[in-house]
């Protein structure tokens, strides 16, 4: 069985390298011919550890190749991934266009049986309409199915979720299709769930949906601790040991960005309107997380004195580390309000880099830590990683101008911040 891969981004390749890797043959096909050619030379057009070596290793052993000939790739593959993007379009909903055209597309090529596999995430209902959009662009009348597979990889550690995922979850309506996908997966070790594709698509939104609801739920509470004097870390942690709540995804911070939790929380909430449905608590969840960072910013700047003519540094771009990814990343947003408040702004980020749109007369960005900080007043710590944590803090001191450190990810030890001589806040942890 030979797989077809359609949308060649963060999922697409990552799924088309694990079934190399499992050994099936895979092709990759994207409308963007730059992509195809950086790929097929072994360049990834984004960050994410292990990707690389592995994408240089299976274009040596053959398993995996790629191409923008659509009709071609349709033709020699009866299996066929959608992994195409499903934006926010203005008014919240998912953006199907791309799904559409691809569906079109399949449709009005497709000479023999074909198994789509929807990996996207789509609203409830989508999976259905791929089916009628396939069979509204047949020529002849050759069979077909259609499949949820949704995929639950975080960006920073694809490769890991992808080969050692949770559960596999697949909404099919046939048996043959089933047993496709399954033998697909069986070299994976996770439990497998076979339902039906409306129930596989809801039950993607609703786990991104939980997990942002438990982000909020902490963050929120992180606003009541910062007044209170109490630490959240700590609160978070003994909630946690409760096997019940789970410690995970209970860090507060400066809010959640990235391309899905947002995306799929507003294609929700649309969802449930459309069906004249309040999800009434998911519609909180966004507010806390679009308020959280300028809630803190206005502590920290109470705790500066002001960030009018000073010099801040923000230290992390991407929405999380290990990533270059800034879709709605919270240090841009930061990074407007500190404009606002006419600050001078100095940005670090060991692989993201600030958009060409971004950079002005007070915004730059620089290579190392020691030159961002160089005369800085005070640090925002938007995204966790490793350089951050290992920095040598006590040489950075002397660069910098005020020792104010706000860390908006709680990642760096306050007490031993204090007697290096810095002024140290976080996200609610006094
Ligand atoms: N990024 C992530 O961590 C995760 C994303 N998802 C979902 O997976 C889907 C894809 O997400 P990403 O990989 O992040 O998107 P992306 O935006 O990185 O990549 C989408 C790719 O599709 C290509 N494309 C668009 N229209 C096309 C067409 N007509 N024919 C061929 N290629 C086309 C684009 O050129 C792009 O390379 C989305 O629905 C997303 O919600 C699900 C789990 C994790
Ligand atoms: O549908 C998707 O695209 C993916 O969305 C998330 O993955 P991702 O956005 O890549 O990264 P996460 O690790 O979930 O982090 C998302 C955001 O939440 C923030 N976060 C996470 C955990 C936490 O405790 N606190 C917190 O603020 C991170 O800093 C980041 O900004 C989900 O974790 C994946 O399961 C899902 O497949």
């Amino acid at each position: 069985m030979n797989i077809l891969i359609i949308g060649m981004g963060y999922v697409g390749v990552t799924t088309g390298l694990v079934f190399a890797e499992l050994g099936w043959k895979v092709t990759g096909l994207d409308t963007d011919a730059n992509k195809m050619k950086s790929l097929s030379e072994g360049r990834l057009s984004f960050y994410e550890p292990g990707l690389d070596s592995l994408l240089r290793k299976h274009l040596l052993t053959t398993n995996i190749q790629f191409t923008t000939d659509v009709e071609g790739a349709i033709h020699d593959n009866s299996i066929i991934f959608l992994c195409v993007g499903t934006p926010s379009d203005q008014d919240g909903s998912a953006d199907l266009r791309a799904v559409r055209i691809v569906s079109e597309r399949i449709g009005s090529t497709m000479k023999d049986y074909k198994l789509i596999v929807v990996k996207s995430t789509v609203p409830i209902g989508t999976n259905a309409n791929v089916t009628q959009w396939v069979k509204a662009s047949q020529t002849d009348s050759y069979p077909f199915d259609v499949v949820s597979n949704p995929e639950f990889l975080r960006e920073g550690s694809a490769l890991h979720d992808s080969l050692h995922p949770d559960r596999i979850i697949i909404g099919s309506t046939s048996e043959h299709a089933t047993q496709v996908m399954k033998a697909l997966y069986a070299q994976m070790n996770a439990p497998l769930l076979i339902t039906k594709p409306k129930t596989a698509e809801m039950i993607k939104y609703a786990s991104n949906a939980f997990l942002a609801t438990k982000i909020s739920y902490i963050n929120e509470l992180s606003r009541l601790c910062e007044s209170l004097e109490v630490n959240v870390t700590e609160v978070a942690k003994g909630m946690g040991l409760d096997h019940r709540i789970g410690p995970h995804f209970l860090r507060a911070g400066i809010g959640y960005g990235g391309s899905c939790f947002p995306k799929d929380s507003k294609a929700l909430l649309y969802t449930a309107k459309e069906n004249n449905m309040e999800l009434s608590i998911l519609e909180k969840v966004t507010q806390v997380n679009e308020t959280q960072s300028r809630h803190f910013l206005d502590v920290w700047e109470g705790q500066l004195g002001g960030f009018t003519q000073k010099t801040v540094a923000i230290l992390g771009l991407s929405f999380k580390p290990d990533t270059d990814d800034l879709r709605e990343a919270p240090s841009i947003s930061i990074l407007h309000q500190l404009m606002e408040k006419q600050a001078i702004v100095r940005v670090h980020d060991p692989v993201a880099k600030l958009p060409a749109s971004l950079l002005a007369e007070r915004v730059s960005q620089f290579d190392t830590v020691e030159e961002t900080l160089q005369q800085c007043d005070a640090v925002i710590l938007c995204s966790e990683w490793e350089t951050y944590i290992r920095a040598d803090w006590a040489h950075l001191r002397n660069v910098m101008n005020a020792g104010y450190i706000f860390d908006g990810r709680n990642m760096l030890n306050g007490e031993q911040l204090a007697t290096l001589g810095y002024h140290y806040y976080g996200i609610g942890n006094r």
